[in-house]
């Protein structure tokens, strides 16, 4: 039987860590690679990343809308990224942010959650903010096919508390309830997982937001470009330091183009992420 996405992450955090890549081809970052801003350039940039950060970090996350600014030839380019991670058995976190009406839920979830697709990935990235249930479609189909999603809760940018953070208990809180409720009766951690960003001023306890209840892996960006580090991390997930991702994107992206000094990045990351969770 095909083991639940969280105990695939888990089984992998513990062996590699809690870092995860990020695949965010900027037009700048190409540019400082010497690459063009073009698929090809694409296929280069995620080529020398995935072969530079194989080993070195738990999971992957390509960031869809690099491939997407370059139409059906970008597509193509992250099917290849999505293909080589399930040829090398590296855990793919396909950050797309979907959310709709549950009918049309069901056709994203096809998409990026269906055994053969071609753009299937391990698990996603999904809004809830047209209402936790509208996510049914994805959150099954994941679950049937040892798949995860991951639930926007609290994210980084400053912005999101307006939408977050309203009302008592704030919106954050009653997302991660539902989490909570949909990961009841798996270990180690569930396969609905939640993002909260590492750069919150206070600790989502501090908030009214119960993550350790959840049962949920939790995917912490922030880290690096957008200023949080290490310790932040360690501090703003206290009682869950074991199930917390990283994504780190610009801040492993600025070592390239060279190889060896991408995997030093990642490896130091690591060594620092650790160090932090583990203190
Ligand atoms: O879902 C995400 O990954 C995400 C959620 C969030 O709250 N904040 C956030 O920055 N992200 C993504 O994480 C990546 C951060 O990139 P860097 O700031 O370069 O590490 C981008 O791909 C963002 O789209």
């Amino acid at each position: 039987m095909t083991q639940h996405f969280g105990a695939r992450l888990s089984a992998a955090m513990q062996e590699h860590g809690p870092l995860c890549v990020g695949l965010d081809p900027h037009a700048s970052v190409l540019a400082d690679w010497g690459l063009p801003d073009t698929a090809d350039g694409l296929r280069t940039f995620s080529r020398r990343v995935l072969d530079a950060v194989t080993g070195e970090c738990a999971a992957v996350k390509p960031q869809s809308a690099f491939y997407e600014r370059h139409g059906s030839a970008g597509l193509a380019v992250l099917e290849e990224v999505l293909a080589t991670c399930r040829d090398r058995g590296v855990l793919s976190v396909l950050d797309v942010k979907r959310g709709d009406i549950g009918s049309t839920m069901g056709a994203y979830a096809e998409a990026f959650l269906a055994e053969g697709a071609p753009l299937a990935a391990d698990s996603i990235t999904v809004s809830p903010y047209l209402g936790y249930g509208s996510l049914r479609p994805a959150l099954e189909l994941a679950r049937r096919g040892g798949r995860g999603v991951w639930v926007l809760g609290l994210t980084s940018n400053p912005e999101g508390r307006d939408v977050q953070l309203v009302g008592e208990p704030p919106v954050a809180a009653r997302v991660v309830e539902a989490v909570a409720a949909d990961n009841a009766g798996l270990a180690p951690v569930g396969d609905v997982g939640l993002v909260v960003g590492a750069t919150l001023p206070v600790p989502p306890s501090e908030l009214g937001i119960d993550l350790a209840a959840s049962g949920a892996p939790v995917l912490a960006p922030g880290v690096g470009a957008q200023g949080a580090g290490p310790d932040d991390v360690a501090r703003t997930f206290t009682g869950l330091r074991d199930r917390v991702l990283v994504p780190i994107s610009r801040g492993v992206l600025a070592a390239g183009p060279d190889g060896e000094e991408l995997r030093s990045t990642a490896r130091g990351w690591t060594t620092r992420l650790r160090a932090a969770l583990t203190s």
